[in-house]
């Protein structure tokens, strides 16, 4: 890492992706306004939520928002992997999930899905939006996405407990729906279409 914090004064990311982000805590010296607390302020940026005509709900911009700026958090219920596999089957049936795997090698996981054909795993938490989650659980795949995940530590050194934040990967208009890959493994058979539109699309969500 060339710097020291992983954001710049204006609180944007900088770190390389697939790195982890340290965030100052209560051990601290430093005060609230510290640049290294960014995640765990919380969102600062207008967003909205509105409807599609294939893919359910999404997220839009609703001003514009600069590269490296922090958009939200993946927010839910932290599960253990047992419990996550056992509702990933009921919610592969009726073809949407709100599950996220929190794998500290994002570049190479990040999320896969859940039920029968899954590959076998080494992830043992995941966060579970269906029920209990905030303006992330509506944000939608595309196979060019305008935001990048990163994960957080803040108050825990743990990685397999950390934060899952969502930072803009370009500048992002106002208006323009927000995405970010969900890193589905493509399995054989039929899958689910991907609707993301973008010219670079994989024709499928998994
Ligand atoms: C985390 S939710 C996203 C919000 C969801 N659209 C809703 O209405 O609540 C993930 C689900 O959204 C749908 N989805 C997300 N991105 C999609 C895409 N690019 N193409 C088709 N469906 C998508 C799938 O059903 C997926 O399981």
């Amino acid at each position: 890492m060339l710097r020291r914090f992983p954001y710049d004064g204006e609180g944007r990311i900088v770190l390389q992706e697939g790195y982890l982000v340290y965030e100052c805590n209560t051990s601290c010296m430093c005060s609230e306004e510290c640049p290294n607390r960014v995640l765990q302020r919380g969102v600062n940026v207008k967003l909205e939520v509105f409807k599609t005509r294939h893919k359910g709900w999404a997220v839009r911009a609703a001003q514009n928002i600069s590269r490296g700026t922090f958009v939200c958090e993946y927010l839910g219920e932290v599960l253990n992997d047992q419990e996550a596999n056992r509702r990933g089957e009921r919610y592969d049936q009726v073809g949407c999930s709100y599950l996220y795997d929190i794998d500290v090698h994002l570049n190479t996981g990040g999320r896969s899905r859940r039920g029968p054909s899954r590959v076998p795993r080494i992830k043992p938490f995941v966060i579970d939006a269906t029920k209990h989650g905030n303006v992330a659980r509506f944000i939608n795949h595309s196979c060019s996405p305008n935001l990048v995940n990163y994960q957080v530590l803040v108050e825990s050194m743990d990685y397999q407990l950390a934060h899952i934040g969502l930072f803009a990967s370009r500048d992002i208009l106002c208006g323009e729906e927000l995405s970010y890959d969900y890193r589905y493994k493509l399995l054989p058979g039929r899958g689910c279409p991907c609707h993301c539109g973008s010219s670079g699309c994989r024709g499928r969500l998994y």
